[in-house]
């Protein structure tokens, strides 16, 4: 079964004025990963399509959703496919992919429809103009950045999957941030990039763990309360951010006029609010 639902673009001046229901309502993204369903969430910012495929016994296979009004997804689409669990398989354009946890699949516009026959996954995808070639990138192949420090509880590694120095894709850019013990925050010193929206994964958390996600125009900070496997839509005009009461790893994905990961604008400290 596929489930899926649409999210409108809100502006700044009008989230400023929403309480804490109405911003999970457009940013916070739970109910994910139901066994033997596909669920997808059409944002319209940037027109990501963000959700997950859980296959329980039986094969689910993706193919024709109206929120894209095309006879397939991927018709205009590109996807990234990151594998959660320990084996993961996904056909597409009759080659069967075998993956492993923490690996993503990339592919291409035009590719058909694609069949999950076991696993669990987290998935993306963007609109393209272009064909690239699919391909599975393993976490060896993938980029490897070291960020932050142990002293500002931010120390971790950026490893981007999806992004021009590992493979070519139209405008996907994607990957995962894990922490060295004892590091909780992400993304502090928080940035914006009003050219490029992007979208939120928390998981690898335990149950009673919660991570703060910070949002909002720098003079305008919101917290949404994240639990494990639930994502957030970060708006082009936010700061995305976050502290976990423990430790997790997060998914991040951006689509927009840039490819380009260090396309930042750094916010001062003293700008926040
Ligand atoms: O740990 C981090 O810092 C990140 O992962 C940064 C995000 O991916 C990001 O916001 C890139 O624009
Ligand atoms: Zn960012």
């Amino acid at each position: 079964m596929t489930n899926a639902q649409t999210r409108y673009a809100v502006d700044p001046t009008t989230a400023k004025g929403f309480d804490t229901e109405t911003l999970r309502d457009h940013f916070h993204v739970g109910d994910l990963f139901t066994p033997g369903e596909i669920t997808l969430v059409y944002s319209h910012y940037d027109r990501l399509i963000l959700g997950s495929v859980v296959p329980d016994g039986a094969p689910l296979t993706l193919d024709a959703v109206p929120e894209t009004g095309t006879a397939s997804i991927l018709e205009r689409r590109e996807m990234g496919i990151l594998s959660l669990a320990d084996r993961g398989k996904v056909t597409v354009g009759g080659e069967t992919h075998e993956m492993a946890r923490g690996e993503i699949l990339y592919v291409g516009m035009g590719s058909g429809p694609l069949t999950f026959a076991e696993g669990r996954f987290y998935v993306l995808s963007a609109p393209a103009h272009r064909t690239c070639p699919t391909r599975l990138v393993r976490i060896a192949d993938a980029r490897r950045v070291e960020m932050g420090a142990r002293e500002t509880a931010n120390e971790r590694v950026i490893i981007q999957f999806l992004h021009p120095e590992v493979l070519d894709t139209c405008q996907l850019v994607m990957g995962y941030t894990q922490f060295a013990e004892g590091s909780v925050w992400n993304t502090m010193p928080a940035h914006l990039h009003d050219r490029r929206m992007e979208a939120y994964l928390y998981f690898d958390m335990p149950k009673d763990a919660r991570v703060f996600h910070l949002m909002g125009t720098p003079d305008q900070t919101r917290h949404i309360v994240m639990a494990n496997e639930e994502a957030v839509i970060s708006p082009p005009w936010s700061i995305h951010a976050g502290a976990g009461t423990a430790s997790y790893t997060f998914c991040w994905a951006m689509a927009g006029d840039n490819v380009d990961f260090t396309d930042m604008d750094m916010v001062p400290m003293d700008a926040l609010r």
